[in-house]
């Protein structure tokens, strides 16, 4: 059961101490609040953190949809408690959405993220890049998806403008209504492995989930073709098979990720731009009025884009105002470790004063 779910060897060795502790494997399908509904060897079971757990979690924040954990089960009632949550392979992380200091976990152990994007008027570059940034930044393979190819009158010639921006990774052209191009994204994903879907609202995710699973699973909605925007579908979304033997993350969480929080996504995405900036006559060029700039220079002559420039700084800053909450956060963390292990040495000392009185 829980093969197909992507049960590995190596996650069988990283799960010997729990197994040794006589826990349970399982991976969550699905997060909400409180409840965790994991696969597990004993069926789906609906799980709750241990008090241990949740009290981490305040810091570490919660486990997510896709994390292989240790739990105690009470197969009879369906019930299980999580006590441990394995290393993760690949995650995606965002800020809460109700503080610009914590950051959450949205998808773990990711394999594919499938950016999406449609090929009708609403195609930007600027979102593809930010996608584009933010899948690299999780770990997994990213792989551009162009979708309602039938509203584009040279799909292939457009396909392979937009490839330029997507720095080395496949981009695939898709047409649901035509039912073309289905085949190539499974074939992106091998049986065990689990993707994502991620790109703006209207772009034609849920269809081509739908598409993908063979039946009407997500519930889809008529576009405003007036404005080419899509509307907000929400239904109940989790970790799913897919005919194939892949697996498919689909939740809301995920569907619109746009930040990102380490460099390595960013500089995969411009590496251009990184070429160019090693050319500056200056190490610490801030490519503004420096003398031998190569990036003033290449705006000038056209070969950078203005856009993809401003976009670029744009993002460059974000990252460090997120990089600078998460030191914030793991120094919190750090200090409230450190008073715990004073209040404990403080109590033992007492303990010792009171032994010896
Ligand atoms: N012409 C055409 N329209 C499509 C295609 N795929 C999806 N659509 C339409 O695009 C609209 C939006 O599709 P959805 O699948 O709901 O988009 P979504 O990305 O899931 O949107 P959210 O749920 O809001 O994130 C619907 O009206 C679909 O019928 C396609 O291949 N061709
Ligand atoms: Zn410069």
């Amino acid at each position: 059961m829980i093969e197909q779910y992507g049960w590995s060897d190596a996650l069988r060795l990283s799960f010997e101490p729990h197994a040794h502790a006589g826990y349970l494997p399982g991976r969550i399908i699905l997060q909400q609040r409180e409840t965790n509904l994991v696969v597990t060897g004993a069926g789906n079971l609906s799980a709750r953190l241990s008090g241990r757990l949740r009290h981490e979690a305040r810091e570490a924040g919660h486990p997510a949809a896709g994390d292989w954990v240790a739990l105690s089960a009470n197969a009879d009632e369906g019930t299980a408690i999580i006590h441990a949550v394995l290393p993760r392979r690949t995650a995606f992380v965002r800020r809460a959405a109700d503080s610009v200091q914590t950051l959450q976990v949205i998808a773990a152990n990711i394999d594919v993220v499938f950016v999406v994007t449609s090929m009708n008027a609403e195609f930007s570059p600027r979102r593809l890049e930010r996608f584009l940034a933010a899948a690299w930044q999780s770990g997994a393979r990213p792989v551009v998806v162009l979708t309602k190819a039938d509203l584009c009158e040279q799909p292939e010639a457009e396909a392979a403008k937009i490839a330029t921006l997507a720095a080395g990774c496949p981009v695939l052209v898709v047409s649901v209504l035509k039912g073309l191009g289905l085949g190539g994204l499974l074939d992106h994903l091998s049986p065990g492995e689990t993707c994502v879907l991620i790109g703006s609202s209207g772009v034609g995710k849920s269809t081509l989930v739908n598409a993908l699973l063979g039946e009407e699973r997500m519930a889809t909605q008529e576009i405003r073709a007036a404005d080419a925007r899509g509307r907000h579908t929400t239904s109940h979304r989790q970790l799913v098979l897919l005919p194939g033997g892949g697996l498919i993350l689909d939740t809301p969480g995920i569907r619109e990720v746009g930040l990102i929080d380490a460099d390595e996504g960013l500089s995969t995405v411009f590496d251009d731009i990184e070429h160019l900036a090693q050319n500056c006559r200056f190490g610490d060029c801030g490519h503004s009025s420096e003398p031998g700039c190569a990036i003033r220079k290449a705006l000038d002559e056209g070969f950078l884009d203005a856009g993809r420039w401003a976009h670029f700084q744009k993002l460059s800053m974000e990252l460090a105002a997120l990089a600078l909450a998460k030191d914030q956060m793991s120094q919190e963390v750090e200090r409230r470790r450190l008073a715990a292990l004073q209040r404990s040495y403080r109590s033992s000392k007492k303990d010792l004063r009171d032994l010896r009185s």
